[in-house]
């Protein structure tokens, strides 16, 4: 479990963090989620004890990172992929960091198994592609077999294939009954893998909560309406109390209205249709309704983010 509250931290000019709480528990996948700049790295090392909160504070598994003896046994963590020794082999790195934190060599050589880094363990990861840093600082995190999983970015640089095979460890270390946090811009990656969603921006939690509740809050908004009437459509829904938008190509947006009130207007005006469809909203449709309004993040290419 990590429980994070009220953290707040300024550097110089930027305020970082603007109170932010949150927890992840044990057997879920949080996702962390916010634009360029929200906080989202700043709020991990604060969790890790690399960066101190001028208030609040963070706790694993009940403790300060700092108080945690042989921190590696209680949280993972890939902050930065980059940082490995480029003249040592996979294999030394793994083994010199288990040899610092009490950890077993049969340790090291199942998280190479675990992450696929089997063929390429005795190379210098000075060579490592982008993906291969990843599933080395992936095997770093899991070598002590912790409870507690951190992940910052770690699709960053990854192939479809690398991302598939993240998916579904990020799913099995959950179903292991850990508490995976793991931070992304890109709201795709986490739809369908994350159980929960912290939406960070400048410094705040704008959401947090379960991903279906997230959706369901979006979704069920708006209902798409298909007719050879735009106008009489509109004329009706209004009537019946909702908001109505006409479409390029006679498609009306409608909100204010489910879709079953939607036709039972029409049919009271005698308006035909031939299609009316709730609209299911996506995580990052969530993610842009919440962060869409943040002008900063507009300005700094929020949107930008977007694949
Ligand atoms: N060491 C630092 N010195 C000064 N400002 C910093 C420092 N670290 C972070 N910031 C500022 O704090 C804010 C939050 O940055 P942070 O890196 O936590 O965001 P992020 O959500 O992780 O973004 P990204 O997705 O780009 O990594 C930004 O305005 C950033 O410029």
């Amino acid at each position: 479990m990590i429980e994070v509250t009220g953290l707040r931290k300024r550097f110089r000019s930027a305020l970082a963090l603007d109170g932010v709480t949150f927890t992840a528990p044990p057997g879920k996948v949080t996702g962390f989620i916010g634009p360029n700049g929200a906080g989202k790295s700043t709020t991990i090392r604060v969790i890790l004890g690399l960066d101190a909160p001028d208030e609040g504070r963070a706790r694993v598994g009940g403790h300060r990172y700092q108080d945690l003896r042989n921190p590696l046994r209680h949280v993972g963590a890939l902050v930065d992929a980059a940082a490995v020794q480029p003249g040592r082999t996979a294999r030394d790195h793994l083994l010199w960091l288990a040899r610092s934190q009490s950890l077993t060599t049969g340790r090291v050589d199942a998280v190479i198994e675990q992450v696929g880094l089997a063929p390429a363990a005795r190379r210098k990861a000075g060579g490592f592609s982008l993906g291969m840093r990843q599933r080395l600082g992936i095997a770093a995190a899991l070598l002590g077999d912790p409870p507690v999983v951190i992940l910052d970015e770690p699709f960053n640089g990854m192939d479809p294939e690398g991302i598939a095979w993240m998916r579904g460890l990020l799913r099995t270390l959950a179903a292991e009954g850990r508490a995976l946090l793991v931070s992304s811009h890109l709201m795709g990656e986490l739809q369908g893998i994350a159980d929960r969603a912290v939406v960070i921006g400048r410094g705040k939690v704008l959401a947090d909560g379960g991903i279906d509740e997230l959706l369901a809050r979006a979704a069920g908004e708006q209902v798409l309406l298909r007719t050879p009437a735009p106008a009489e459509a509109a004329g009706a829904l209004r009537r019946a109390g909702g908001a109505a938008t006409i479409l390029d190509g006679g498609a009306l947006s409608v909100s204010g209205l489910t879709a079953r009130q939607v036709v039972e207007a029409l049919g009271r005006s005698s308006v035909v249709f031939s299609e009316v469809t709730t609209q299911r909203a996506t995580l990052e449709d969530v993610y842009f309704r919440l962060t869409g309004g943040e002008a900063e993040f507009r300005a700094d290419g929020g949107r930008g983010a977007r694949r």
